[in-house]
């Protein structure tokens, strides 16, 4: 579905993202980790076409994508802080998608309806995103990417801003509407337990460079990763209180 080909990016002296190739098939959902400042952004912003590469491609089903603009990418790109349309309210931010593409109304009432009950927000439908908590207005957010239903959805730290709790739903939400809507996505995260949650594919993003793993197992061996460290830890707390 998206072919990503020998991508680089550098800006001034400072080589950013280098020689970077993936393939994404449709339905998987590619969590990259990476450490804060290796390119993460850059990538997602190059893919949703607000930055351009200097080297490389970008194909969607063979096609390149380096010519769109970023509104027929056919891609959404969601941010940590969700971006609504403050005076409207819930419904409303997530028709808007429909309204402007002059879908009937009675099928906007019945698409969004169905979508917010799907989200957990059907009792939220009359209020405005600052009546809402971190976790709704990101939900509402979510559904208003769903809606159009993109080919593809970028997702940069999306639960980054949420506690623990909220963000182990939002993580369990996410993945079950995904899979249900059959999406193909891209997520960035420097979180590896919300990478192994989330993702179907996994990838790992160092100074530029991206490697991507063929199993989660590898994914999980890779010592960049810090997940063998953190379960060796657990393993070590578990072993204290059998002691
Ligand atoms: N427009 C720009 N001009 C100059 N340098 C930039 C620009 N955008 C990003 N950079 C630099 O490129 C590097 C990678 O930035 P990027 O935002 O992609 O990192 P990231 O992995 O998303 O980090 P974080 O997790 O902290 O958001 C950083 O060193 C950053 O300072």
């Amino acid at each position: 579905m998206l072919q990503v080909t020998q991508l680089a990016k550098r800006f001034g002296a400072a080589t950013v993202l280098n020689d970077l190739s993936f393939d994404l098939p449709a339905g998987q959902i590619l969590a990259v980790l990476g450490r804060s400042g290796c390119g993460k952004t850059t990538l997602l912003k190059i893919l949703a076409g607000l930055e351009n590469p200097d080297a490389g491609d970008v194909r969607m089903d063979g096609n390149s994508l380096l010519h769109l603009p970023p509104e027929r990418r056919q891609i959404v790109y969601l941010y940590q802080e969700p971006l609504l349309f403050p005076h409207l309210t819930v419904f409303e931010n997530v028709a808007f998608g429909l309204r402007i593409r002059n879908v009937d109304s009675v099928t906007v009432t019945q698409r969004v309806n169905d979508l917010l009950a799907e989200l957990g927000l059907s009792d939220q439908a009359k209020k405005q995103p600052g009546q809402l908590s971190g976790g709704q207005r990101q939900r509402v957010s979510f559904g208003r990417a769903l809606i159009i239903q993109p080919r593809l959805l970028l997702l940069d730290e999306p639960f980054g801003n949420l506690d623990a709790q909220t963000r182990a739903s939002m993580q369990e939400l996410f993945s079950r509407v995904v899979r249900q809507h059959k999406m193909t996505a891209l997520f960035v995260t420097h979180d590896s337990r919300e990478a192994l949650t989330i993702g179907t594919s996994f990838g790992y993003l160092d100074r530029g460079m991206l490697t991507t793993f063929a199993a989660v197992g590898d994914f999980i061996a890779d010592p960049r990763t810090g997940i063998r460290e953190e379960l060796a830890f657990w393993e070590a707390v578990q072993e204290k209180t059998l002691e």
